[in-house]
């Protein structure tokens, strides 16, 4: 009998009111919790080497279903030995089903009970996603953390389509986890999540959270939001829906966010984030510093001989001068996008790492006050 893989597990170590410190046990190890992940969506964190994004202290990278599914397939990477291995990854990976993608992404689209119909924005080749294809899919990519394929819609929305929307996805998580366990998810050590849905409507909210609480899974998303809402609606469905979910697992609220809104969904019971923020500003001349965001297209930034922020660890944030970032950015060299993405994810996982420390000390208010005091 080859040895069973340790079973998909979450530990609360600590919580500080709402705040929780935890970890995750997947087949690829170990995820600390809060816990932001690093969006590698088509196979790669944008600018990065996984070496790197791992010196920073990211347990887990994001990985897409929509994107991979188009280009290169998910039996490509299965032949090729899997997504780990394909992109020299070897610790936890989570993959959004492609709901979401599909919907931003794709032409042609037509959603029906059975999935979602559309064309590749790539080639205009046709697929039909279904809840048992996302899930075939991660499975193909070996996917340790996957997502339920579901429907997110777009806020401000009519409560009767957001009802729809939730509904339709409680369909979906019920035939995502018959599939899941069909493919021995379950002893492979690997984890689905259901999605919690239903918008800006708090009634909504707390009926999606208990159904899907009914339902096995190892892992629960606040799915629905970050889709075009202000952050107090987006906080306030938070306040809603935590308390509706399993205390006992891991929640991950999807898209999520800036480091303000990261701070204090973590003070509202959510363990896991991901988002492009990061690594897509980094892109743009974007860099987020403990002093607040600098913007290194600025002119005024053309002389200054200071680094971002001669106190940071990471050396993108400590060895170069902004008025070399600046010229960098100005003259669309590579090299911004590559020390801007550094900075960014490395304060972002100082962030987290800060987080976890003072939950576990019992100060997360005091950490949340002086961390928001610096941007002032
Ligand atoms: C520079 O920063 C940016 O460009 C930028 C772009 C988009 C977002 C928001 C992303 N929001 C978001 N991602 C999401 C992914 C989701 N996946 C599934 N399966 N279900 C959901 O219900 C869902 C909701 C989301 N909301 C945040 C930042």
């Amino acid at each position: 009998m080859t040895h069973a893989p340790q079973r998909f597990a979450f530990r609360l170590l600590a919580t500080d009111g709402m705040a929780r410190r935890g970890e995750i046990t997947t087949p690829h190890g170990l995820v600390r919790t809060p816990a932001f992940m690093p969006v590698g969506t088509q196979a790669t964190v944008k600018a990065m080497y996984t070496d790197q994004v791992r010196a920073l202290g990211a347990d887990v990278v994001l990985g897409n279903t929509y994107h991979l599914m188009l280009r290169p397939g998910a039996e490509r990477v299965a032949r090729l030995g899997g997504l780990h291995h394909f992109m020299q990854w070897p610790h936890t990976i989570l993959t959004d089903s492609g709901g979401f993608q599909v919907m931003s992404l794709a032409q042609l689209r037509k959603l029906d009970e059975t999935g979602v119909r559309f064309q590749s924005h790539i080639d205009g080749q046709k697929y039909h996603l279904t809840p048992e294809r996302s899930v075939e899919i991660q499975g193909l990519l070996g996917s340790d953390i996957q997502m339920q394929l579901d429907e997110c819609i777009a806020l401000p929305a009519p409560e009767q389509e957001v009802q729809r929307a939730m509904e339709l996805s409680l369909r979906w998580a019920e035939r995502s986890r018959a599939k899941f366990e069909a493919m021995g998810g379950v002893e492979k050590g690997q984890g689905l999540y259901g999605i919690v849905q239903g918008g800006d409507v708090p009634h909504l909210r707390v009926r999606s959270a208990e159904s899907l609480a009914a339902m096995p899974f190892e892992g629960y998303s606040v799915g629905g939001l970050a889709v075009g809402e202000p952050q107090e609606v987006m906080l306030r469905m938070l306040e809603v829906t935590t308390p509706a979910m399993p205390v006992d697992k891991p929640r991950y609220l999807m898209g999520v966010g800036t480091p303000e809104d990261i701070l204090e969904s973590v003070a509202r019971g959510i363990d896991q984030f991901d988002c492009v923020m990061p690594t897509r500003a980094g892109r743009h001349g974007l860099a987020f510093t403990r002093r607040g965001k600098i913007n290194l297209k600025n002119a005024r930034h053309a002389d200054d001989p200071r680094p971002l922020d001669e106190e940071s660890e990471c050396p993108a944030a400590r060895q170069y001068s902004r008025a070399y970032l600046h010229h960098l950015v100005k003259a669309g060299e590579g090299l911004a996008a590559m020390l801007l993405t550094w900075n960014n994810l490395a304060y972002y996982q100082q962030l987290m790492q800060g987080m976890r420390e003072s939950i576990e000390a019992g100060r997360f208010q005091d950490y949340r006050a002086s961390v928001k005091e610096g941007w002032a």
